[in-house]
């Protein structure tokens, strides 16, 4: 079943043939070749056009599709009821239909955004084909508990509803009866719930819904405002019956399909339990959704009156009289939604888009792109975490943690230029109580970040062209040093150093530094003065012997003398007194200076990471060379005491500093913060 429309597989917008029904389809964004891609799937009776910019910015990352479920849009009706079942079952028949019919370039795994009762149809669908579905973002989704509202106390919402949909068949009111079109909607001027044409203002920053009737005197309060004419687009066109454009999606199969997801969820409750997820909210206080079953409604209470059963009419009107008395309820079952969305997965973010109603796609669309963002990320991290250990990661392209990192360092970009030193980018993990290692003797290294900051820490790796830390950190923690994401480890390989300060050659042979299998180079700097002594020259000659050229290569630089003022408390016992001595300590380090003006001019390195441990940090603060910081704070306490963050600054008068332009941002538990030292 060849399609003539599609002239470019890698993005079309089209109606095709699946499964003997037309469907319209809506596929574009980079191809993403290895990665998820996403699906877009709209609430109770919209169509793909809720989607428009949402769609437009998730493009520029990642492949996206929207689509016209069966009866609406542009799409032809489908059997009923439309239960979710069914919706996920054509969902899957379209999926295969545009990838192996039509050629297009759309590979699981699949991120699913479902708006309203969209989630729900994600839900349904990770059930029936969970295979292909990494992830799912919530946007302000239904739940199952949301049955339960319908059937508690304050069940007579449905009443309302029911007689909302029964008064829009009826009423004479109403320029264009027929179902309610717009469960989510009210018109912004006049504020009855939309149904027939709706528009849009063009000229504001966010989406204005506006009825039939108001469009011509443009009376919604802030576009008046506005200085200059707004232009409205008529955003979806209803004609004649309405039951045919929304076909079948009322809330009796609504309330159905969560009756649904209870059985399947009940069966097999762990569906997404390892499976990332984004819980996204409105502000309940705006969402037009209860403002259409109540407020907007309230002007119509006449024509409602007509339609509701005798022994609700006081419960309803009681309703309809004390629209503001209802904050605390909704806010109570708002809780209720995203405690049940959250348990869903081990693995979820929350989001609160503060000025959104229950149409984030129209009142903060960037908020979704964000998320959507941090799903498609979140979703190759799971795919990878398996493999960290092994060494065998996939490369993660994620121009997410890129912008994150160039965002705040604009000079990585375009101006660093410094002819003696490269840009040093400093990045280590700690604990909340400033922790960065164990205890020396423990001799095994402190797992502190979360794997999605460790992926981060990888992924800066692999922006630097060396990562130096001090000869404590490879005795003790025996690290690789590379950048174990496969595909960048090509890159990785061919330009990368491993520079450790060793003064006295300490580094053992069989370190894993020269172990693991890629090809990046060691550079030892040790200390100059010691190459007449024997013992050291031995050393130097077992190196030799041991690696080649192209996998080793020791530089002697001079050294700087420290001098240390150590605090010996002294116990008298016999008056049970006790006194401090101060003795002056002379210590040797290497001249860190020398070694970046020798790693830049000798070596080309540009930019390099330093990850520690506690020396090195506090040396390179110390001596203010260091141009940002990219910390790792984790939420633990270690309590027991190791290596803190800036040890080895004890007792020397030196000056603290705050980050400039700081960032923030959290992966996985953790948060991490970036700034510049100035
Ligand atoms: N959480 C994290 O992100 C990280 C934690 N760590 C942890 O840090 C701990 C190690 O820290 P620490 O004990 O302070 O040791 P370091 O790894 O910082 O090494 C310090 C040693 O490096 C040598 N050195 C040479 N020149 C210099 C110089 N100019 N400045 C500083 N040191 C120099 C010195 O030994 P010599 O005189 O022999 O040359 C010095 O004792 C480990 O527990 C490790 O796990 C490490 C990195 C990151
Ligand atoms: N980012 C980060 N988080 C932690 O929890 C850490 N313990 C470290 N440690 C640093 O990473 C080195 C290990 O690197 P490999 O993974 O073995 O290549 C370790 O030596 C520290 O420098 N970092």
């Amino acid at each position: 079943m060849g399609n003539p429309n599609i002239t470019n597989p890698d993005s079309f917008s089209s109606i095709i043939e699946v499964d003997n029904r037309k469907v319209f389809v809506n596929v574009t964004g980079v191809s993403t070749c290895g990665k998820p891609s996403i699906i877009l799937e709209s609430g109770l009776g919209m169509d793909s056009s809720a989607w428009k910019d949402v769609q437009s910015e998730v493009s520029k990352f990642g492949r996206v599709l929207s689509y016209d479920r069966a009866g609406l849009g542009s799409s032809s009706i489908g059997s009923k009821p439309r239960t979710a079942d069914k919706v996920a079952s054509e969902l899957n028949l379209l999926l295969e239909a545009i990838v192996n019919e039509h050629n297009v370039n759309f590979p699981p795994p699949y991120i699913i955004c479902g708006h309203s009762a969209g989630g729900i149809f994600a839900q349904v669908f990770n059930h029936n084909f969970s295979e292909k579905v990494g992830g799912i973002l919530f946007v302000d989704s239904s739940t199952k508990s949301q049955e339960n509202f319908c059937k508690s106390e304050h069940g007579v919402y449905p009443k309302i509803i029911d007689a909302v949909d029964k008064a829009l068949q009826h009423d004479l009111e109403l320029k264009n009866p027929g179902k309610v079109v717009w469960p989510a909607l009210y018109c912004e001027s006049c504020t009855s719930p939309l149904v027939g044409d709706r528009y849009l203002c063009q000229m504001c920053v966010h989406y204005y819904n506006l009825c039939a009737e108001c469009y011509p005197t443009k009376a919604h309060e802030e576009c008046k405002q506005h200085k200059s004419d707004h232009e409205f687009e008529l955003l979806t066109k209803f004609e004649g019956d309405m039951e045919s454009t929304r076909d079948g999606e009322d809330l009796e199969t609504f309330a159905a399909n969560l009756k649904l997801l209870t059985k399947l969820d009940d069966a097999n409750p762990d569906m997404l339990k390892t499976k990332p997820i984004s819980v996204l909210r409105g502000n309940p206080s705006k969402k037009n959704f209860f403002k259409y079953f109540v407020k907007g409604w309230s002007k119509k209470r006449e024509a409602i009156n007509n339609y509701i059963d005798a022994e609700f009419k006081d419960e309803v009107n009681y309703l309809l009289d004390n629209f503001d008395n209802l904050d605390a309820f909704f806010f109570n079952a708002e809780q209720l939604c995203i405690k049940e969305l959250k348990n869903l997965s081990e693995d979820w973010t929350y989001a609160y888009a503060e000025n959104s109603g229950h149409c984030i796609m129209f009142d903060e669309p960037e908020i979704i792109v964000e998320e959507d963002t941090e799903a498609f990320f979140s979703c190759l991290n799971s795919e990878i975490d398996g493999m960290i250990q092994e060494y065998n990661l996939e490369e993660i392209d994620s121009q997410y943690i890129v912008n994150f990192y160039k965002k705040i360092i604009p000079i990585i970009n375009c101006s660093y230029s410094s002819t003696v030193k490269p840009l040093v980018t400093l990045t280590y993990a700690q604990t909340l109580d400033g922790y960065i290692g164990n205890k020396p003797e423990k001799k095994e290294q402190l797992l502190i970040s979360h794997k999605k900051s460790m992926i981060l820490t990888h992924q800066i790796r692999n922006m630097n062209q060396a990562i130096l830390v001090g000869i404590n950190t490879v005795l003790n923690d025996n690290p690789s040093l590379n950048c174990r994401i496969k595909k960048s480890q090509q890159h990785f390989q061919e330009k990368f150093y491993k520079v450790i300060l060793d003064s006295n050659l300490k580094t053992p042979l069989d370190a894993k530094i020269f172990q693991v299998e890629d090809s990046c180079k060691v550079l030892l700097f040790c200390l100059e003065d010691n190459v007449t002594e024997v013992n050291f020259e031995s050393k130097v000659l077992k190196f030799k012997n041991t690696f080649a050229a192209e996998k080793l290569e020791i530089v002697l630089v001079p050294g700087l003398l420290l001098e240390e003022t150590e605090s010996v408390k002294f116990d008298n016992l016999s008056n049970n007194s006790s006194r401090i001595k101060h003795i002056q300590k002379k210590k040797v380090l290497l001249d860190l200076k020398k070694i970046l003006e020798v790693l830049k001019i000798k070596f080309n390195i540009e930019k390099l990471m330093v990850e520690g441990g506690s020396a090195i940090i506090s040396q390179f603060f110390k001596y203010n060379l260091a141009d940002c910081c990219i910390v790792t704070v984790s939420p633990q306490y270690l309590l027991g005491g190791g290596v803190h963050v800036t040890d080895s600054l004890n007792g020397e008068d030196i000056n603290g500093f705050k980050l400039k332009d700081p960032q923030f941002r959290q992966f996985g538990d953790d948060i991490v913060v970036v700034g510049l030292i100035q």
